[in-house]
């Protein structure tokens, strides 16, 4: 890349970063290191990332099979550092989240909420979670949420922060808050606006709907199904192989691919097209550009 490229492409990568600043400040006073403390509390599980550098698609498994995947409060602090770790890994296409053991996840651990359900500690776990998972899905990395089981109340939320959704056969995505006395709280209802609209997200909700593999597609909440069923052990390579269609190619391209769409979802149309130009620049005359012009390729 050359280095006007170079400076572009961190002025890019400097924009993304300052959004997420933005989001992680927009907060009623509470401090991280409060929230850190509160969430420490709450053991147990884990949130695992294994980078698969040969193929650049990372695997991001939420680990508490003992209740069904739920999230303890170290578990959303180690949701938080995995993100991070993945926000700099340049060689990375795309990550896949998933559940351990055959389900995806069932949300907050009761436990835990059980333990911090005055409004205030509420409102600093929400906001916590939802700036992790804005950071989630802006990654500069194509994101697949693999939902084999249950994905229930924040689990479903969770499958929201990806940028695209495959479930198996027997798969299940529930808002399940209504029932819980509760809305979404982690960004699920805001993202879920956005994928299926606002006349499907209002039944989803005010219903607690279950979601099916058919329903899902139809609303445009499932991007694919995946014939097999969860737990089988195959979900993750048939998941695998459908995101290859899309990753194919340098990470700096598919990267660049992520950056654009992110600003065209989040910024205003003059901010946007200006980010546009900044990733633009960061591909143009690159390696994979002068290589495919070399080639003199034909698109039929
Ligand atoms: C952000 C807002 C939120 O996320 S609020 C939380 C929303 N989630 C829920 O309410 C899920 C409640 N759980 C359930 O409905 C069921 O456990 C589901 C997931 C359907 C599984 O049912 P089933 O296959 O019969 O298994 P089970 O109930 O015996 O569960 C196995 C063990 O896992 C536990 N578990 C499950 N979900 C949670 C959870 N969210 N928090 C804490 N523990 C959970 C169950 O309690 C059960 O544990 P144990 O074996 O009884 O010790």
């Amino acid at each position: 890349m050359s280095v006007c490229g170079a400076a572009r492409c961190r002025g890019a990568v400097r924009r993304i970063l300052q959004q997420n600043r933005a989001v992680c400040s927009h907060t009623s006073g509470s401090t991280p290191e409060g929230i850190r403390e509160k969430l420490q509390a709450f053991p147990g599980g884990s949130v695992e990332l294994q980078k698969q550098r040969d193929s650049g698609v990372a695997l991001l498994t939420v680990n508490n099979p003992a209740r069904m995947n739920a999230f303890s409060g170290s578990m959303m602090l180690e949701l938080e550092q995995r993100v991070r770790e993945l926000e700099t890994w340049t060689e990375g296409k795309a990550v896949i989240v998933q559940g351990a053991a055959g389900t995806f996840c069932s949300g907050s651990d009761l436990n835990a909420v059980r333990a911090i359900a005055n409004p205030h500690d509420g409102m600093k776990m929400c906001e916590f979670m939802q700036n992790t998972l804005t950071r989630l899905l802006r990654l500069p990395l194509i994101s697949v949420a693999l939902v084999e089981g249950r994905a229930l109340g924040g689990g479903a939320e969770l499958t929201t922060a990806c940028d695209f959704r495959l479930m198996t056969s027997d798969g299940v995505i529930q808002f399940v808050h209504k029932h819980m006395g509760l809305v979404p709280g982690w960004g699920g209802a805001a993202r879920l606006v956005r994928i299926v609209g606002s006349q499907n997200a209002l039944k989803l909700l005010s219903g607690a709907k279950k979601v099916d593999p058919d329903t899902g597609k139809q609303m445009g909440l499932v991007d694919e199904v995946l014939h097999c069923s969860s737990g089988e052990g195959n979900a993750l390579s048939h998941a695998e192989r459908w995101l290859g269609q899309f990753i194919q190619g340098p990470a700096p391209v598919i990267q660049a691919v992520k950056r654009v769409v992110v600003s065209g979802r989040e910024l205003p149309l003059d901010e946007a097209l200006q980010t546009e130009r900044s990733v633009f620049g960061t591909v143009w005359g690159g390696p994979a550009n002068l290589e495919a012009l070399a080639l003199k390729p034909k698109h039929k």
